[in-house]
């Protein structure tokens, strides 16, 4: 790790809503926001949580090495201390100063909406590598620079954590880092201090209703990226989606130039001619008066959104085209996102990480359109997430489905059984059956399979770990099915 060391000085020279007690000059060479992971000489900032307040923390903070504090209220303790109204919101300005406002020195390309953020970001990491340069990656699955992957917790990391993984690009050389960019790290701030070349939109549709009040809360979080990029950096990108109801607002907060994308509707970049099958999508885009052949190795209408998405991002930032169309020929899918398990049954098993109802919808209509039998669905709902997903989801299952066996994503702290009987009034008629335990509803549903049908496994994709209560086990639905099937007796 690089190290970093700065004044309070330094760090507060352009902020004017601070006070200010103790000595500016004292040092800091980091900073956190949990008390359990302050290193000596970091600056520790207390943040008010939705569970703890951690003002009360700020004592083993300082036991634990802390050199200075960030927080809303003045304490009695021996050390510098930053008082600002919101330290929650001043913690990723923070942050990018501790570490030498690293987003000024490198690209960064952020990527909000409800489904398709980690497939848009792969997408582009893999046309900037294609093009020569390095990339850094940021997201649901963890972060990447160059090829070398680091674990994480979020989607979007908190703005501690953010601000130190540019850092460390700037210092490897990254010409350009691609970040998810979720609704609650818009709301909640983590992206503060992050300066954006460019934000993409794929899509709003319902999900996080836990947190947000309601949807028109949760775009209002998600418009937070586009009216942000207002000036920042030269020559500014919003891309969208014209074919979302959100456009025409995402539009009018968008503080620079704006480029669409879209199949039904007039847009900049329009994919024309799509042909659907099982083994990917092939379509023609439409581009100020020019046209490009494409195919891509993920099946699905909304395969066609996530690479006009990356597309028009792309040829609009000057990429050129035949190295874009070459990126997006090679790249081999996203994991867990209609990832296949073949081990030479005469059924497909699709292991995808739907957990929305539109995602599920999608995953579903693409399902149905490549399977001649039966459409065999496994899927739960997350627990301590948003309730009135679930019949929704259970209502997209029943549509499509021949057969669906409801189980357990991650019930996390709440009862399973509660989980499966809010989703069981969205199954209507449909033919189910409840197996509580993901494992054996994932044998239920291999061994019901034939010759034709298709058993989508719905709900963790790539994750291979299920959260039961607050323990975490592993479980992988890709090796639970691989197991299934080498016990029915296909071994490739
Ligand atoms: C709703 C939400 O996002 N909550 C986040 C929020 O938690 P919080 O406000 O409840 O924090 P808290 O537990 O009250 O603690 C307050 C402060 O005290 C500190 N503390 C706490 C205990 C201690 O001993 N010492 C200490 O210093 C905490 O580090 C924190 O700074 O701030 C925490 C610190 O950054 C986050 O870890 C936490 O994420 C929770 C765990 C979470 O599950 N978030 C999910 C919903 C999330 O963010 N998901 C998105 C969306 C994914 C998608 O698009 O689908 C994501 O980006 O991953
Ligand atoms: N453009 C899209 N529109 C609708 N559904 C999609 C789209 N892209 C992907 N999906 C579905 O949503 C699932 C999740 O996709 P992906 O991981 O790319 O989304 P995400 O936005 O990163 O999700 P998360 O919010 O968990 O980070 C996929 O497995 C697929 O079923
Ligand atoms: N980023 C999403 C992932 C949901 C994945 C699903 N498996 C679940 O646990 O609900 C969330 O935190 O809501
Ligand atoms: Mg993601």
């Amino acid at each position: 790790m690089s190290s970093f060391e700065k004044t309070l000085a330094e760090i507060i020279d352009t902020m004017k809503q601070v006070e200010v007690l103790g000595d500016t000059q004292t040092v800091i060479n980091g900073i956190a926001h949990d008390s359990r992971t302050v290193s000596p000489g970091n600056l520790y900032v207390c943040i008010r949580g939705y569970q703890a307040d951690g003002h009360a923390f700020a004592e083993a903070a300082v036991r634990a090495g802390a050199t200075a504090l960030a927080v809303e209220e003045f304490l009695p303790l021996a050390v510098p201390q930053l008082k600002f109204t919101d330290t929650r919101k001043a913690m990723g300005f923070l942050a990018a100063e501790v570490f030498g406002k690293p987003s000024d020195r490198l690209e960064l390309v952020g990527v909000t909406g409800t489904n398709g953020k980690t497939t848009v970001t792969h997408l582009i990491e893999r046309i900037v590598q294609q093009s020569g340069k390095k990339t850094g990656l940021i997201g649901t699955l963890g972060s990447r620079i160059g090829n070398n992957a680091y674990p994480g917790q979020h989607t979007t990391p908190e703005s501690t954590e953010i601000q130190l993984l540019l850092a460390e690009m700037v210092a490897e050389n990254v010409d350009l880092a691609v970040m998810e960019v979720s609704s609650h790290a818009l709301d909640l701030g983590r992206v503060n201090g992050c300066v954006f070349n460019a934000g993409i939109f794929t899509n709003l549709t319902q999900d996080h209703l836990d947190y947000h009040k309601d949807m028109q809360e949760y775009l209002k979080a998600k418009a937070l990226l586009f009216s942000g990029l207002n000036g920042g950096k030269a020559g500014q990108l919003a891309v969208l989606n014209a074919d979302d109801g959100s456009c025409v607002f995402l539009k009018e907060q968008a503080g620079c130039r704006v480029v669409t994308y879209g199949v039904d509707n007039e847009a900049d970049y329009r994919a024309v001619n799509i042909r659907l099958s099982d083994r990917g999508v092939e379509f023609d885009v439409l581009f100020h008066g020019k046209s490009a052949e494409l195919f891509y190795s993920t099946p699905g209408k909304f395969s066609v959104y996530n690479v006009l998405a990356a597309i028009a991002w792309a040829l609009e930032s000057g990429y050129p085209t035949e190295i874009v169309m070459q990126a997006l020929h090679s790249i081999k899918g996203v994991p867990g996102r209609f990832e296949s398990i073949r081990k030479g049954q005469p059924f497909l098993v699709i292991v995808d990480y739907a957990h929305t109802p539109d995602g599920l919808e999608n995953v579903l209509r693409t399902a149905r359109e490549i399977t001649a039998g039966k459409l065999i669905t496994v899927f739960g709902c997350g627990g301590d997430r948003d309730r009135k997903k679930r019949p929704l989801m259970g209502e997209a299952a029943s549509r499509f489905s021949d057969y669906i066996v409801v189980t357990s994503d991650n019930p996390r702290t709440e009862d399973p059984d509660e989980i499966i009987e809010d989703i069981i009034p969205g199954l209507k008629s449909a033919n189910y059956k409840v197996i509580k335990d993901r494992r054996s509803a994932i044998d239920e549903a291999c061994m019901a399979a034939g010759s034709g049908d298709t058993v989508l496994i719905a709900g963790k994709g790539h994750e291979d770990y299920q959260i039961l209560g607050t323990e975490k086990i592993h479980f992988d639905d890709r090796e639970e099915a691989d197991k299934v099937l080498r016990r029915l007796g296909y071994v490739e």
